[in-house]
């Protein structure tokens, strides 16, 4: 048996139980299979890593998980949960925070508004309780702030105190935190990390990563999904690795295996 078969045997085996099913799941654009048939699972609490060649696919998956993009076939199902046909905006009620791999922050905005967005799903925000319930809304506002702040702290005190400074104010791996905040203050259950290493420094990422790891095992058994170029980074904080080529999985298992894959070399890093 070669290794590449070897590894096309989930490693999830050793996974505690799934969080995320896609089975069959398949984005077509005009001519194009950008998804191919996957099945992927992710077992509760794991960080998994998704790499993959240029164009191979992985963020059509983020975006038909998030219900940016409509799958052509098959499901996904998050905690139990058919989410398939989910709009994206309701997905954080499922469980469910990305980040983008080019900011999405509002920068005029102050920090604490843009982690605010991130908690939409459990604000209630209707017209009634904003107009009406003042009390009620000031309180929630005050718990939010609290919040947000806390989770700033984890991650850099200094940020914390800028809590209501505009986010234009910000150097790039503060940016990067308040926006892993605005995605962990919904209290999900599976946050989709799309290169966090963009536009930072190597040191940086590594920071930030150990920042993320962190705030996880403080946050009880969050589960990752990580698309990176950086392997060093991939390597270091991933449990389990999926590769993708033209839209199928081609290889999974942990990062040391699926690198000294074959066909994975031949795909990925173009060489075998
Ligand atoms: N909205 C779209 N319309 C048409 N084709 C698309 C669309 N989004 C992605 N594609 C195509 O689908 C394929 C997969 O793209 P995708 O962006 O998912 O790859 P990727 O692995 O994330 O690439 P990269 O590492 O460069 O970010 C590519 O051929 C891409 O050109």
């Amino acid at each position: 048996m070669s290794a590449h078969q070897a590894q096309a045997n989930p490693a999830s085996a050793a996974s505690p139980a799934r969080l995320l099913e896609c089975r069959g799941l398949s984005v077509r654009f005009g001519g194009l299979m950008a998804l191919n048939e996957l099945d992927i699972d992710v077992g509760r609490g794991e960080v998994l890593g998704l790499i993959g060649p240029n164009g191979s696919g992985k963020t059509t998956f983020f975006n038909v998980v998030s219900g940016v993009y409509a799958a052509s076939a098959g499901s996904i199902r998050l905690d139990g949960v058919d989410i398939t046909r989910a709009q994206a905006q309701n997905l954080s009620a499922h469980g469910l925070a990305r980040t983008f791999q080019r900011s999405r922050l509002c920068l005029p905005l102050s920090v604490f508004d843009n982690i605010a967005l991130g908690a939409q799903g459990r604000l209630d925000s209707g017209l009634w309780h904003n107009l009406f319930r003042r009390k009620a809304f000031a309180t929630e506002a005050r718990t939010m702030a609290a919040e947000a702040r806390e989770l700033l702290h984890v991650f850099s005190p200094t940020l914390a105190d800028k809590l209501f400074e505009p986010a234009i104010s910000l150097g790039m791996i503060d940016r990067r935190r308040v926006e892993i905040c605005r995605a962990l203050v919904g209290r999900p259950k599976l946050v989709l990390l799309d290169e966090p290493s963009a536009g930072m420094t190597h040191d940086e990422t590594d920071q930030l990563m150990d920042e993320i790891l962190g705030v996880r095992r403080s946050l009880g058994d969050l589960t990752i999904i990580i698309v990176e170029h950086e392997m060093g980074l991939i390597e270091r904080v991933t449990d389990r690795c999926v590769v993708l080529n033209y839209g199928k999985k081609i290889c999974e298992g942990r990062f040391r295996d699926v690198a000294a894959d074959p066909v994975v070399r031949e795909a990925y890093l173009g060489q075998s």
